[in-house]
């Protein structure tokens, strides 16, 4: 953790990343309904409904608590809805931000088998778990997505080293 590299995304950034994403998502078509995973993936998931004209849009909603440390246990709050699994599975697109460990993808892959995966970024480990990704991030770098920061006064560079 200690020597963990940071990328902070602007808005700008994650528009473009996601517009990218849509357009390979295009290419491949057929997609009816999105499965946002929250929250992360409800920023990509409005704009990639946007991009793809799909209307239909539900969550898979899960929570992971936070241990000190380490994260804890992944827990599925909301399931998806009876709209999105009575659909052909090859409609479907699950759409999050970034797949990390792959622990999150792991439980959709389970909810949702045969539907189809993507995410804006991807580090190597949770790599083989989706279908799509546009950017990938190294394991040791830490994603600051723009719904998470603001603009604040940064030090010189000089002056945070001394
Ligand atoms: O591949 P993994 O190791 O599972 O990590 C990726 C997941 O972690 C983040 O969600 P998080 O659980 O932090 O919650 P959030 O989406 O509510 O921010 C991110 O949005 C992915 O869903
Ligand atoms: O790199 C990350 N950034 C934000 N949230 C995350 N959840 C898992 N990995 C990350
Ligand atoms: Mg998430």
């Amino acid at each position: 953790m200690e020597n963990r590299k940071i990328l902070a995304l602007s808005w700008d950034a994650f528009h473009a990343d996601t517009r990218a994403l849509a357009g390979r998502l295009a290419n491949r078509g057929g997609f009816s309904a999105i499965a946002a995973v929250t929250r992360g993936g409800l920023f990509p998931a409005g704009v990639i409904a946007r991009e793809l004209g799909i209307r239909v849009v539900d969550t898979v909603c899960v929570a992971s608590y936070h241990e000190e440390t380490e994260r804890g246990e992944l827990a599925v709050l909301k399931p998806p809805s009876p709209e999105l699994t009575a659909r052909p599975s090859s409609e479907v697109l699950i759409i999050d931000d970034l797949v990390d460990t792959g622990a999150t993808a792991k439980l959709l892959r389970e909810m949702l088998p045969q539907a189809y995966f993507a995410t804006v970024y991807a580090k190597p480990q949770g790599l083989p778990l989706v279908d799509a990704f546009v950017r990938e991030v190294a394991q040791d770098t830490w994603i600051y997505f723009p719904w998470d920061t603001g603009l604040s006064f940064q030090a010189p560079i000089a002056k945070a080293k001394s």
